[in-house]
């Protein structure tokens, strides 16, 4: 038998049309498009069409799926019932993971597998998601939650419900960008999670709560969240010696390091630019970043991955730092669901091998002799 490969590290788990990445090259594409091409360009809901429906809209489909995902910001009354008391009870992530296992008894569509209803799942989980994240953060703030406003996209809509205030045009074009950005990547833990869950031809909502779970871990998506507090943590002069010192520590530098991309993670360079411009009266957090930026390549050769800059360019947009996970679940959610129509479409049980490695031949004994 073969040596299992730890972490699957180069296995090949999955075929997909839906991302690539070259990682020597440091590149991204959705659907054959560049990152680079998208980003900035296509908003979010024609790059979640791309990924959920295979082609970047025309303007009337784009119209009928905006109208879709508009008349999918509402949530069921179980989800209503239960918000608050989880909002009580459980951090952001956790929280997310509850509210979307309790909207699939919301769904029309509930357990039904039939492309059909995945494509309807796809569209109502996307829309839902980010008005769970600003449900879940008004109801633990005692406040309601601005109405959701229609002429809004999902990013505009989100800023809005979540901060308060209606963002400026270019606030809400950065985020778009943010979510276009996060959309898809590839055998990443969480969607490789919800891919095993679809594979059993399990339903859409269980693969979406296996797969909040797996992005929740600071390896993961967790990592933006962990990122901040780390900027919060350290004092601006005292940057280079604290990177110096984890290091040599052996801790391991949040935002930094990626599987699959041995240079810049090309999301990385779109958010750090991003930053620098949302920076203007609060340089601090964009300049620690930099700093730590060039203290971990010079010390470990390593690159920040897309949580790096991800992290200060939430928190310029007023989001507060424990959303910053589920921020990115309301992006993925365009992949994670894509990935699941996918492997329904041409489905096989996902189930690899393990290596024994425990006690052989032993002998039972009864339970007084142990
Ligand atoms: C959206 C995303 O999920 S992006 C990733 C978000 N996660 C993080 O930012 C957490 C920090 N980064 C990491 O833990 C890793 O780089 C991962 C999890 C992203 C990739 O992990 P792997 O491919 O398994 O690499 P692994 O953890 O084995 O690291 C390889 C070597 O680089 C080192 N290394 C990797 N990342 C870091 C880091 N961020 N800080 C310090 N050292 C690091 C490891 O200590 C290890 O060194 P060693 O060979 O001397 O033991
Ligand atoms: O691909 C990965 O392993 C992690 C990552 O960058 C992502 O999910 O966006």
């Amino acid at each position: 038998m073969d040596k299992p490969t730890k972490g699957l590290a180069d296995v090949v788990a999955a075929s997909t049309a839906l991302s690539d990445i070259d990682g020597k090259a440091g590149r991204l594409f959705y659907r054959g498009y560049d990152i680079h091409d998208l980003a900035g360009r296509a908003t979010f809901e024609e790059t979640a069409h791309l990924l959920q429906r295979g082609t970047l809209p025309n303007r009337a489909e784009l119209q009928a799926y905006g109208d879709e995902l508009v008349a999918g910001r509402e949530l069921g009354p179980l989800v209503s019932a239960n918000v608050a008391e989880i909002a009580e009870k459980q951090k952001p992530m956790e929280a997310l993971r509850s509210l979307v296992s309790l909207a699939s008894a919301d769904d029309p569509d509930r357990d039904s597998i039939e492309p059909e209803a995945d494509l309807r799942k796809a569209a109502r989980l996307t829309a839902q998601q980010p008005l769970l994240v600003a449900r879940y953060h008004a109801a633990r703030s005692g406040k309601g939650v601005p109405e959701s406003d229609p002429a809004l996209s999902i990013a505009g809509n989100f800023l809005h419900q979540v901060t308060g205030r209606t963002p400026s045009p270019r606030e809400a074009e950065i985020f778009d960008a943010c979510l276009v950005l996060h959309a898809d990547h590839t055998m990443n833990a969480s969607t490789f999670a919800a891919r095993v869950c679809a594979a059993t031809l399990s339903d859409m909502h269980s693969a979406i709560v296996a797969a909040i779970g797996t992005l929740k871990g600071p390896l993961h998506g967790g990592a933006n969240e962990q990122v901040m507090k780390t900027l919060e943590s350290i004092s601006p002069d005292g940057v280079a010696q604290t990177v110096r010192d984890k290091l040599a520590a052996g801790e391991k530098i949040m935002g930094f390091g990626h599987r699959v991309y041995k240079t810049e993670d090309p999301r990385a360079t779109h958010l750090r630019r991003m930053s620098e411009e949302l920076s203007g009266d609060e340089p601090k957090f964009y300049r620690m970043s930099k700093e730590m930026e060039e203290v971990v390549f010079e010390t470990k050769g390593l690159y920040p991955n897309v949580d790096f800059y991800a992290a200060s360019v939430y928190h310029y947009l007023g989001i507060p730092t424990d959303l910053f996970t589920p921020v990115f679940s309301i992006s993925r959610m365009s992949g994670w669901t894509a990935h699941v129509i996918e492997q329904h479409a041409d489905n096989r049980l996902i189930r690899p091998d393990s290596e024994y490695i425990g006690e052989r031949d032993q002998k039972w004994k009864p339970i007084d002799e142990r």
